[in-house]
């Protein structure tokens, strides 16, 4: 029997994210997959799981109320999911956020004529900034979100993890979008920049590093992937959606020069679901995983080597480590 949990999953009002087509796709392969949503929404967590039992009525899913932005909620969601379960193989961190994005319509053009549209188009580089707030915790929100609430979630399931003779996998969604220089040791909750999304990315490569080296000795690995740019309320967030749906011609027309334009939450998930196909111990702690569709639409993962080093990734971990330490003492 398979035990997974998945943060960021609730049906959503326009598309369903990549969360919820991971979870069809997985009770699609395997029927006996016990699934567990960890949702902040209890209302549109129990619509995904009403929508999953739709295609698959014997489904086991259960629910459990995560607000990953919260170091409250994850203690008290952890300490829930330690109740229910004695094992866990895998764990999909997903949750993400991108608040009050702006694209600088200048870049856009200029990187149209520039030689490198291709690389605009698969990363956005350049072309994005956030406005940031600070939770009720005190830490900046993307921050919080896309990073340390994941990292408090892995340590406080560590014993669901790690069980002797037995390999979890531990699975992070990034992007293409992580980008070194948007990230400092330095400024870890990137307080002084504009661009939170891409920083908190980054640091999750790093983290996903630093994680294999811990603790792949107790049978704990990490892996990282980018689903390529989906069609989400995330993606939906950054420019009107009437102007999504005057330009998805045009969208559908770049996939012919860049496999990164997955733009279905199905195609997004391709690297997601192919790694659970994997054997843990068989993968590379360096590369990121990416779903790729090709201009005809054929699904596909490939890793690529990701710019990080192992002195970054353990300096990020002894500070987050410290972090925690606050925390607690606070909470
Ligand atoms: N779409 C894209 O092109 C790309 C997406 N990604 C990443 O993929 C992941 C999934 O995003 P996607 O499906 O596109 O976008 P969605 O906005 O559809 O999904 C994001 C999910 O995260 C959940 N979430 C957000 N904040 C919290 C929180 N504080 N606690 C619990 N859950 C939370 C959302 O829940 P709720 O319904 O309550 O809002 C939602 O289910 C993200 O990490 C994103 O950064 C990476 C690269 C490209
Ligand atoms: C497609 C046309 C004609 C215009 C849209 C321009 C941009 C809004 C768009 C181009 C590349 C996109 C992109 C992302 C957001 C929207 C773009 C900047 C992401 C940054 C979204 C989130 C991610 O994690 C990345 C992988 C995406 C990379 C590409």
């Amino acid at each position: 029997m398979i035990r997974s949990l998945h943060c960021g999953q609730d049906l959503k009002t326009v598309t369903g994210g990549i969360g919820l087509a991971l979870c069809e796709r997985l009770l699609s392969h395997d029927a006996q997959v016990q699934l567990c949503l960890a949702c902040r929404n209890g209302q549109r967590a129990e619509a995904a799981r009403q929508a999953l039992l739709v295609s698959h009525p014997q489904a086991h899913i259960s629910l459990v109320q995560l607000d990953v932005g919260s170091m409250h909620s994850v203690f008290k969601a952890a300490q829930e999911v330690r109740q229910r379960y004695n094992r866990l193989d895998y764990l999909y961190l997903n949750a993400g956020i991108m608040p009050n994005p702006q694209v600088d319509h200048k870049a856009f053009y200029k990187g149209l004529f520039s030689g490198k549209a291709v690389h605009m188009f698969s990363t956005g580089e350049g072309l994005l900034t956030q406005k940031d707030e600070v939770t009720s915790d005190g830490l900046q929100q993307v921050f919080a979100t896309n990073l340390f609430g994941h990292f408090i979630l892995v340590r406080e399931l560590e014993p669901l993890l790690c069980r002797p003779g037995n390999s979890s996998l531990i699975i992070w969604t990034s992007s293409s979008n992580a980008r070194r220089s948007a990230f400092s040791l330095d400024d870890l909750q990137h307080k002084q920049g504009n661009e939170s999304y891409s920083s908190s990315k980054y640091a999750s490569d790093l983290l996903s590093l630093a994680f294999n080296r811990h603790y792949n000795s107790k049978g704990l690995y990490s892996s990282v992937i980018c689903p390529g740019l989906v069609m989400t309320n995330l993606t939906y967030g950054i420019l009107p959606s009437f102007f999504w749906t005057l330009i998805m011609p045009i969208m559908w027309l770049i996939r012919i020069f860049t496999n990164t334009f997955t733009l279905t939450p199905y195609n997004g998930a391709e690297a997601l679901f192919w790694l659970f196909k994997q054997k843990p111990e068989a993968l590379d702690p360096m590369a990121k995983y990416h779903s790729l569709t090709s201009g005809l639409g054929n699904n596909y993962t490939q890793p690529c080597k990701m710019d990080i080093d192992d002195i970054m990734a353990e300096t990020l971990y002894e500070k987050l480590l410290d972090l925690e330490d606050a925390i607690r003492k606070k909470l």
